[in-house]
């Protein structure tokens, strides 16, 4: 890429990596957009990525890469086929950082979220979305999203996922909250009594030997545990301390611990920290705890909260519905300390997503969606009277004026022969059973034919258990 550095003024568009996809001009300057992948060969086979990453980094408040940093960073991207959006001014002041830095960055990539039942539903997941403080508010956010959601649209996937950093930004663009975590203590100063046996046994391992084993273990939990997303391949130096992004180091710190079934396989792991012993009470962090099943989960609790020198145990990816709390003998020693959301759902195609979830009841009701971006736009009927969901679009809703109006965000009103009324943010919501639909109804989200209307849709979006999953992207 030979875009122009520190230029006074470029009277026309610089040379942008990969595709050009938009041209636009906003609070005084002209941009051009620009979408790319990572090939191989790292930072000297990639430089328009490596200054992609350098504006993550800035966007994030984070220190300017290491030549190590950058060389990662690639070469995730490169393995996980990640797409990068950049948007590139055409001109910067004396002193200002160059053309080739992109003011405002987006990627995605290709994963996986359970959707129930093991059913493992192809996803774009959506990350490093950062716009320059001296460039936002100019709607770059906006193109890139819309461009991104878009070619999702195009590309078949039926969802895409985020994690977010504000909780009042991607409403807009149709995602709802969908899953949540519990950062827990549990108090270890006596060894954890729980009220039944665990299985198996936990040895203390290698770090590389974890880092090879852990990405296996994982499927095997991402596979069983409805609500948990696919992870990449930077996770696992992260969580196993060969090399972190931030603060862009090994940490030392962190051990780890395997979980053996009866015939002594490997079916769960446990990493962590201790915090520095300079202060009581004596801290122990679990940095990543994955099992295969949920008494493995519960087997290295015990490991961890057993260990010498320990007066509690802190972990900050519990599920919202903890097995441990109820499994303890002395509930009191667990101890929510904070709750959060984690992964957002959009829905971009009703069929697809609907048709791919398990439902318990049979039966029918139709939906009105609100989707001011207009993938999910329209009248939908849900039928699982043969046992398989069958997702059909009966046709528009009716124009409201918050729709002439252009808004984001708009009223919803409910339409003739509609059951339930909702924003497409909404249904991403109730997508993986983390609410209920009558708390959202309470709080003003779905407009309901009557009570009956609100409980079939209420039995249609509930699930077994509380969706859960250890990835954030
Ligand atoms: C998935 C992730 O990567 S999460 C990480 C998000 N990034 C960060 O938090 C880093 C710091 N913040 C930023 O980089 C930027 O401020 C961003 C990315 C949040 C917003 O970028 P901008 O280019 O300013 O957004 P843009 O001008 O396109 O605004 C789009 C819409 O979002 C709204 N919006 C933008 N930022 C915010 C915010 N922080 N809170 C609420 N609304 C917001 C705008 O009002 C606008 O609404 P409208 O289209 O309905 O009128």
């Amino acid at each position: 890429m030979d875009a122009q550095q520190n230029a006074p003024t470029a009277p026309e568009a610089p040379a942008v990596p990969g595709r050009m996809t938009e041209a636009y001009s906003a609070g005084g300057h002209d941009y051009t957009f620009a979408e790319f992948g990572v090939g191989p060969g790292g930072t000297a086979r990639n430089p328009a990525a490596a200054e992609w990453v350098r504006a993550i980094r800035q966007g994030f408040h984070q220190a300017e890469p290491c030549e190590e940093t950058l060389e990662r960073t690639l070469s995730w991207m490169h393995a996980e086929r990640v797409r990068l959006r950049g948007a590139y001014p055409h001109a910067v002041p004396e002193a200002a950082l160059p053309t080739d830095r992109p003011v405002a960055s987006f990627a995605s990539w290709e994963g996986s979220v359970n959707v129930g039942r093991g059913r493992l539903l192809r996803a774009r997941l959506i990350s490093e979305v950062t716009v320059r403080p001296t460039h936002s508010r100019r709607g770059l956010l906006r193109r890139l999203m819309t461009a991104d959601l878009d070619r999702a649209r195009r590309d078949g996937y039926p969802v895409a996922l985020l994690t977010a950093t504000e909780a009042t930004i991607y409403g807009r663009f149709g995602f709802g909250a969908a899953t949540f975590l519990r950062e827990v203590q549990v108090d270890a100063t006596t060894r954890l009594q729980l009220k039944a046996p665990t299985v198996g046994t936990v040895e203390m391992a290698d770090g590389d030997a974890v880092r090879r084993l852990a990405p296996v273990l994982f499927q095997r939990f991402h596979e069983r545990s409805h609500g948990s997303v696919s992870r990449v391949a930077y996770h696992w130096p992260e969580y196993t301390g060969e090399y972190q992004l931030t603060p862009q180091k090994p940490d030392p710190e962190i051990r780890c611990a395997v979980h053996y079934d009866d015939a002594m396989q490997p079916d769960g792991y446990v990493t962590y920290r201790f915090e520095p012993n300079t202060s009581y009470p004596l801290t122990l962090t679990v940095v990543d705890l994955v099992g295969a099943t949920p008494d493995v989960s519960l087997a290295l609790w015990e490991f961890v909260t057993s260990l010498d020198l320990v007066d509690r145990v802190r972990f900050r990816r519990a599920p919202v519905e903890d097995p441990l709390a109820w499994a303890m003998v002395d509930r009191a020693k667990y101890r929510v300390t904070a709750e959060f959301d984690e992964v957002w759902v959009r829905v971009l195609d009703p069929v697809a997503a609907l048709e791919a979830r398990p439902y318990t009841p049979r039966g029918r009701i139709v939906l009105s969606l609100v989707d001011s971006m207009g993938y999910a736009d329209g009248i939908w009927e849900l039928d699982t009277t043969s046992g398989r969901p069958v997702v059909e679009r009966l046709g528009d809703r009716p124009r409201t004026a918050d729709d002439d109006a252009g808004r984001s965000v708009p009223a919803v009103e409910l339409p003739e022969g509609a059951d339930v009324a909702m924003r497409v943010d909404v249904l991403g919501s109730l997508y993986l059973g983390a609410v209920k639909a009558s708390t959202l109804e309470q709080a003003g989200l779905i407009v309901a034919r009557d009570e009956d209307a609100l409980r079939d849709l209420q039995d249609f979006m509930e699930t077994p258990t509380a969706p859960y999953g250890v990835t954030h992207f």
